[in-house]
C-alpha cells in the first residue's frame, strides 16, 4: 500500500557480536500501514534504490526515544527506538521534531499490537550490555516503566 511517510534517517547497524564495531547508514525509511521500510538510495539525484530490509508493524513492541550514546555526534542526537521481537533497532533523525512525529505516528499505529512493552531500557545496546542497567543479556526486561 502507499507510504503514509518518508523521511532518511540514519540507521544503526545490529551488533551482531560485542566486538564487532557497529556501523551507522543513511537510508530512505518508507512507512505503510503494514510495515517500516528502508533502501539504499542516491544523495545526489534523490532516488531510491535498493530495499535492504523491513519490519512488520504488527512485531513492533516499543518505540520511544533513546538516550544518545556517549560521545555521541551531532548527528545521532535524536535518536529512537524500534524494538521487535528480533531486538532492538536504533534510528537517528534529524531534528526532534521529525523524531517525535515519527514516533507519535509509529505508537498510534501499533498501539494494539499484543505483548506492546511495559518497561524499556531508555538506553542503548552497546558492546554486550545495556548502558542504563547494566544488564548482559540482550533479552533482559527493561529497567524503567512506561507510564501513561
Ligand atoms: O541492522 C539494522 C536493521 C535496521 C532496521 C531499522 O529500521 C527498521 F526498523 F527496519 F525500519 C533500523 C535499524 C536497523 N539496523
Amino acid at each position: 500500500s502507499e507510504s503514509i511517510m518518508e523521511e532518511i534517517f540514519i540507521k544503526r547497524s545490529q551488533q551482531k557480536k560485542k566486538t564487532s564495531p557497529l556501523n551507522y547508514k543513511e537510508r530512505w525509511f518508507v512507512l505503510t500501514q503494514e510495515k517500516i521500510a528502508y533502501y539504499d538510495f542516491d544523495p545526489e539525484k534523490g532516488k531510491r534504490k535498493g530495499l535492504r530490509g523491513s519490519v512488520d508493524l504488527e512485531k513492533i513492541k516499543c518505540v520511544e526515544t533513546v538516550q544518545p550514546e556517549p560521545n555521541a555526534p551531532q548527528e545521532r542526537t535524536y535518536a529512537f527506538q524500534i524494538v521487535y521481537d528480533e531486538g532492538p533497532l536504533y534510528v537517528y533523525a534529524k531534528n526532534e521534531d521529525v523524531r517525535d512525529q515519527w514516533i507519535k505516528k509509529l505508537k498510534e499505529m501499533v498501539r494494539f499490537n499484543k505483548d506492546l512493552m511495559q518497561k524499556y531500557h531508555p538506553c542503548s545496546w552497546m558492546d554486550g550490555l545495556w548502558l542504563c542497567c547494566h544488564q548482559e543479556v540482550k533479552q533482559a526486561m527493561g529497567c524503567k516503566v512506561l507510564d501513561n
